[in-house]
C-alpha cells in the first residue's frame, strides 16, 4: 500500500511540508472512537491515536475537528509511547449537515470525499425533492454527485429511464445510471469512480440497496478477512469498526453512522419544509408563544377562518414535531436492528474463522 492509494495527492503532500522536518507521518483516519482516531499509514500500518491539546484548542468549532477521511500529521510513538495527531491538513472536500434548530453549527461526517453516490429506485423510494436535498448536501460538500437508480429488475425500462431523466435535469451535472445491485456486473459503471485513491461514500433511504452495492464492491472475500482482523485485534487494540476502507480493486469507501444521518436528516428537512407556509404565517401571530389554538391574534387561525388554510394541513402542522419525533423513533429502531444483526453475522464469521485456524477442531473427542 502507498499513501497514494489512500488519496494523497500533490495539494496534501505540499501542506504537508513543514511537518516532515518534525519527522511526523502523513496518515489518514480511518476511525473516530470519541476519545481515540483509528490513523493509517502510507505502508498500511493502523494506529491507534490521540489528538495534541494543540488541535483541539485550535479547532474553533466541531467541525473544524478531525473527522473520518482527514489527513493529519501523526507522530508515531515509541514503545509506551502515545501516538499522537499533531495537526490536520486543510480539508479539499467536507461533507456534513448542519444540525437541527442550531443552523450555524456543522457536524462534518466525512473529509476528503471525492464522489457522493446516492441510492435510489423509480418506485417507492422516488422523490425529486429528498434527491434535490442530496444534491444541496453533496454541493456544498465540495464532491461530485452521482445517483444510482437501482432495482432497475423490478421496473419497467421506461420508467427506470423516465426517472434518471428527470433526476439529470434536476442537476446536470450529476451522473444518472441505472443498475441492479443483486447482478454484479450491472455495478461495474461504478469502477470509473473507484480510481486509485478516489473516495467515496454511499449515500440513500433505508432499504434502496447500498449495503447490496457495498458488498458487491468488496467482494465476500475481502470483507470477511477484513473484520475477523478487526475483532482477532492482533495488537490492534480496535473498539470500533473502520469506517473508511481500501477496495481490493482500488478506491477508498467511507461508510459511517454519519452517512444514514443524513438520511434522517433529510426526511425531517423534506416533512418541515412541506409546512414552510405555515411556518410563515406563524411568525406574524401576535405573541411568540402562540399555541395557534384560541390565542389572540393568531395569524395561522385568521388565515383558517378566511379560508386561506385547509384544515387539514393545519392538522398537520401541529403534529410535526410528533412526525418528526415517530420518524426519528422508527429509523433509530431499523438502526438497532441492523447492528444486532450484523453483530450476530460477526460473530458467526469468528467461529468460522476459529475452526479454520484449527484444522482438528471437528476430529477432537469431546470432553463428557
Ligand atoms: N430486486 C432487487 N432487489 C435489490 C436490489 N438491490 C437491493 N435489493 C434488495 O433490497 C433489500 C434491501 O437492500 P439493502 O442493500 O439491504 O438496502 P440498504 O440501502 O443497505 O438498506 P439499509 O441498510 O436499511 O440502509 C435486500 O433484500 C436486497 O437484496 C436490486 O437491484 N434489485
Ligand atoms: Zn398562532
Amino acid at each position: 500500500m502507498t499513501l497514494s492509494d489512500l488519496g494523497w495527492n500533490a495539494v496534501f503532500e505540499e501542506a504537508f511540508g513543514p511537518f516532515y522536518k518534525a519527522g511526523w507521518v502523513p496518515a489518514r483516519l480511518t476511525r473516530d472512537n470519541k476519545i481515540t482516531y483509528g490513523a493509517l499509514t502510507g505502508d498500511g500500518d493502523e494506529y491507534e491515536a490521540v489528538m495534541c491539546g494543540k488541535v483541539y484548542h485550535d479547532a474553533e468549532t466541531d467541525a473544524e475537528l478531525p473527522a473520518v477521511g482527514d489527513w493529519v500529521a501523526l507522530e508515531v510513538g515509541g514503545e509506551d509511547a502515545e501516538h499522537v495527531i499533531r495537526a490536520r491538513l486543510p480539508r479539499q472536500t467536507c461533507l456534513s449537515r448542519k444540525m437541527a434548530g442550531k443552523s450555524t453549527e456543522e457536524q462534518v461526517i466525512a473529509a476528503n470525499v471525492d464522489v457522493v453516490v446516492v441510492v435510489t429506485d423509480a418506485g417507492t423510494d422516488f422523490s425529486l425533492r429528498r434527491m434535490e436535498r442530496y444534491f444541496t448536501i453533496i454541493a456544498r460538500s465540495g464532491a461530485k454527485a452521482v445517483v444510482l437508480v437501482n432495482k432497475s429488475d423490478l421496473y419497467e425500462k421506461e420508467d427506470n429511464e423516465a426517472a434518471a431523466e428527470e433526476i439529470r435535469a434536476l442537476n446536470p451535472a450529476a451522473d444518472v445510471h441505472i443498475t441492479c445491485a443483486t447482478k454484479k456486473r450491472s455495478l461495474a459503471v461504478l469502477r470509473q469512480y473507484l480510481t486509485k485513491g478516489r473516495t467515496v461514500t454511499l449515500i440513500g433511504s433505508s432499504g434502496v440497496g447500498k449495503s447490496s452495492v457495498l458488498n458487491q464492491l468488496l467482494g465476500d472475500e475481502y470483507q470477511w478477512v477484513d473484520e475477523v482482523n478487526e475483532l482477532t485485534g492482533k495488537g490492534r487494540h480496535t473498539t470500533t469498526a473502520r469506517e473508511l476502507i481500501i477496495l481490493p480493486k482500488g478506491g477508498v469507501l467511507i461508510d459511517n453512522p454519519g452517512i444514514k444521518e443524513v438520511q434522517m436528516w433529510t426526511n425531517e428537512v423534506i416533512l418541515r419544509e412541506g409546512f414552510a407556509d405555515i411556518e410563515a404565517l406563524s411568525l406574524q401571530c401576535q405573541f411568540g408563544d402562540c399555541k395557534h389554538g384560541k390565542d389572540k391574534g393568531c395569524a395561522i387561525r385568521a388565515a383558517m377562518e378566511a379560508g386561506e388554510l385547509d384544515a387539514g394541513r393545519m392538522e398537520g402542522f401541529l403534529k410535526l414535531d410528533e412526525e418528526i419525533e415517530k420518524l426519528r423513533r422508527s429509523q433509530k429502531k431499523r438502526q438497532m436492528t441492523v447492528e444486532r444483526r450484523s453483530k450476530r453475522e460477526l460473530q458467526a464469521r469468528v467461529r468460522v474463522y476459529e475452526k479454520r485456524r484449527d484444522p482438528d477442531h471437528e476430529l477432537e473427542p469431546r470432553e463428557r
